[in-house]
């Protein structure tokens, strides 16, 4: 009856989803979520009128029953036009009903199952759309889960909501209402005599059921707290067995079961605790009222038929009180995840594709780069200034490569030129133009950028390289392979460009992966160019592949190159040398390196040293 829901340790989707409380205004913000049923209103409203009429049928169902019974007992079934119902045509009336309600059972479901489809479809849509579009610090404020959670157990909240929560709402009001209603009409006194036997068996069942709920999520809190040791261990499995802890894992983990499990027998102790309540009042609360509805069929006071009735109407009441009990905590749990959805969804997007006056042509960039007095702290940690001071330039066409100790800057300055962040203060300048003043989708397809760890996205090399540029014909696929030497060892495999790689497919060495980077950015063909250069070295035939594409790709191209290895940045037209936010010294290789005191020059022979 009540209580259906899992309180096991299966660890449903949406069982975890913190509830909203009900007030006004929660449910006001919640049901916005309806504007993505709006599409399919014609639907959904021929699918709330089935219901309706199920719903109805059912009510029907006692009723008829009732007068088959009062039939049999010799009081037939008049018409109000007069005319009497055999027995035979009552049971056919009641086959009626039924195959009614099975019809419109059927429309009912599958019309609010294809509105509760696609309106899920487009809920996520809407939110990857979104989430593609906000400003990196988004995901630097928002765990990854907890950004993914919204697509996954939300939206599945949001889907049972349409599909069951909603028709059973409507259905168990109706149910109570009309429920009461026709008891009512049955016998007054004796509805008034049930109505004041049940509330009191509600109330509480309605407490227990609370504490039940709260248990319910303690039982979720550990079973996730043992997912996260499995995901851990898992992830860093090299590490477990590095330092040969299986053991101890194991028996961490045997630990964490065992805390989930004391959990959920706890809440399922509850459980068949309330079960039986529910049973034990409830249907003691029946039989106390068949027993006061015997009274009175036995003084004379009502038929047998009604009797039927009443009592089938009862029951459907019970049912309907408890069910209610368990759909409030759906409806809170549905609006708290609809309000979250609607909240990622009114974060404000970065201003990317910004329309541009009628006739106006895309910039073309050539690739000058001024800074100006950049300052910047990131928006995670606002007390910390990452950039204190920061300005140079670059003419298009130069090659300028930042060096400095790990934790100066260098990867944050050249972040700031693809306009990630806000600066704190000062100005960025690309050919002129405020980056500010550029359209973000315009400046970063003029951008092309070689990280240090290239992530290859699961899929073919092909498809890989194309990310440069979708529209690549074959042609510039092989070249750009070609010129990011990365042709021979593409071609070296059995499947050339078609071999999958990433989470699934064969593993590519950092060399390689950094040439299909490379390749990338060739088949990008941008003006400007960042290189973030991997920290771990390669070995010396690799490295001189990689560095061979990078010149290559560097060629007549403005690019700013991260540089840990100060062996290839002596090809550079500048060096910028930065600590603590701030350039400490500037300069070609040689005038940097004949100042002995100067930051280059140390780092130049601890390198030196080390190799
Ligand atoms: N996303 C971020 N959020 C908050 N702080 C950050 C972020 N990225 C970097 N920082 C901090 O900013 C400072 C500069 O980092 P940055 O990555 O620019 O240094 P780097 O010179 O590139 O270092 P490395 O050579 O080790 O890559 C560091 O103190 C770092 O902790």
């Amino acid at each position: 009856m009540a209580a259906r829901s899992g309180l096991n340790t299966s660890g449903n989707a949406g069982t975890d989803v913190p509830k909203a409380k009900l007030t006004k205004e929660t449910i006001q913000h919640g049901l916005r979520i309806f504007r993505f049923v709006r599409p399919y209103r014609v639907k959904f409203f021929i699918g709330l009128l089935l219901l309706l009429l199920s719903s109805a049928t059912t009510m029907c169902f006692p009723w008829v029953i009732g007068k088959l019974t009062d039939a049999a007992n010799g009081k037939p079934f008049v018409l109000p036009n007069g005319f009497t119902l055999s027995i035979s045509q009552i049971a056919m009336g009641l086959f009626g009903v039924i195959l009614l309600q099975g019809l419109f059972s059927f429309g009912r479901i599958w019309l609010f199952t294809q509105v509760s489809e696609f309106t899920v479809r487009d809920i996520r849509q809407a939110l990857y759309a979104k989430f593609v579009s906000l400003p990196i610090p988004y995901f630097e404020k928002n765990r990854v889960g907890a950004i993914t959670s919204r697509i996954t157990s939300d939206v599945a909240q949001i889907q049972d909501s349409f599909s069951l929560t909603l028709a059973e709402l409507f259905r168990q009001v109706m149910t109570l209402v009309v429920g009461i209603a026709f008891i009512m009409m049955v016998s007054v006194k004796l509805s008034l005599f049930m109505l004041l036997t049940f509330p009191p068996i509600v109330v509480v069942a309605m407490v227990f059921g609370r504490k039940i709920r709260v248990l319910a999520k303690a039982t979720q809190d550990e079973l996730a707290k043992t997912n996260v040791i499995v995901e851990e261990t898992l992830q860093g499995i090299n590490s477990v067995k590095a330092f040969t802890n299986e053991q101890f894992e194991t028996l961490r983990y045997g630990n964490s079961l065992m805390a989930t499990t004391r959990a959920a027998l706890r809440s399922n102790l509850y459980r068949g605790g309330f079960v039986s309540f529910v049973i034990i009042g409830l249907f003691g609360g029946i039989i106390l009222v068949l027993w006061r509805a015997a009274s009175l069929v036995a003084a004379g006071q009502m038929t047998i038929g009604d009797l039927t009735s009443f009592a089938l109407y009862t029951i459907f009441i019970g049912a309907s009180v408890g069910g209610l009990g368990e759909l409030y905590g759906k409806v809170q749990s549905t609006l708290g995840a609809s309000e979250r959805i609607l909240e990622t969804l009114d974060e404000e997007s970065e201003p990317v594709h910004r329309a541009k006056p009628a006739g106006q042509a895309p910039v073309q960039l050539r690739g000058d780069i001024e800074y100006e007095n950049v300052q910047f702290h990131y928006p995670t940690r606002p007390d910390l200034a990452v950039l204190k001071d920061i300005s140079f330039s670059i003419e298009a066409g130069e090659k300028v490569a930042l060096v400095g100790p790990s934790g100066a800057g260098k990867s944050t300055i050249v972040q700031l030129l693809m306009h990630f962040y806000e600066l704190s203060g000062g100005h960025i300048r690309i050919d002129g133009h405020d980056l500010n003043q550029l359209d973000l989708t315009e400046l970063r397809q003029h951008i092309g950028i070689v990280p240090q760890e290239t992530l290859l996205f699961g899929g073919t090399i092909r498809e890989n390289i194309l990310y440069g540029r979708p529209d690549a014909s074959e042609a510039d696929i092989i070249d750009a392979a070609r010129r990011a030497n990365a042709w021979q060892f593409i071609q070296s495999f059995p499947e050339g460009l078609e071999t999958i790689v990433g989470e699934r497919g064969i593993k590519l060495s950092g060399g390689q992966r950094q040439r299909i980077a490379i390749a990338r950015a060739i088949l990008k063909n941008p003006a400007i160019l960042l290189l973030d250069e991997a920290t771990s070295a390669l070995d010396s035939e690799s490295e001189k592949l990689v560095q061979q594409a990078m010149d290559e790709l560097m060629q007549n191209r403005t690019s700013i190159i991260i540089a840990h290895r100060l062996s290839t940045i002596r090809k550079v037209d500048k060096i910028l040398v930065i600590d603590g936010g701030r350039i400490v010294e500037q300069g070609s290789h040689e005038e940097l390196s004949d100042n002995e005191n100067g930051l280059y020059a140390n780092l130049l022979k601890l390198q030196f040293e080390l190799t």
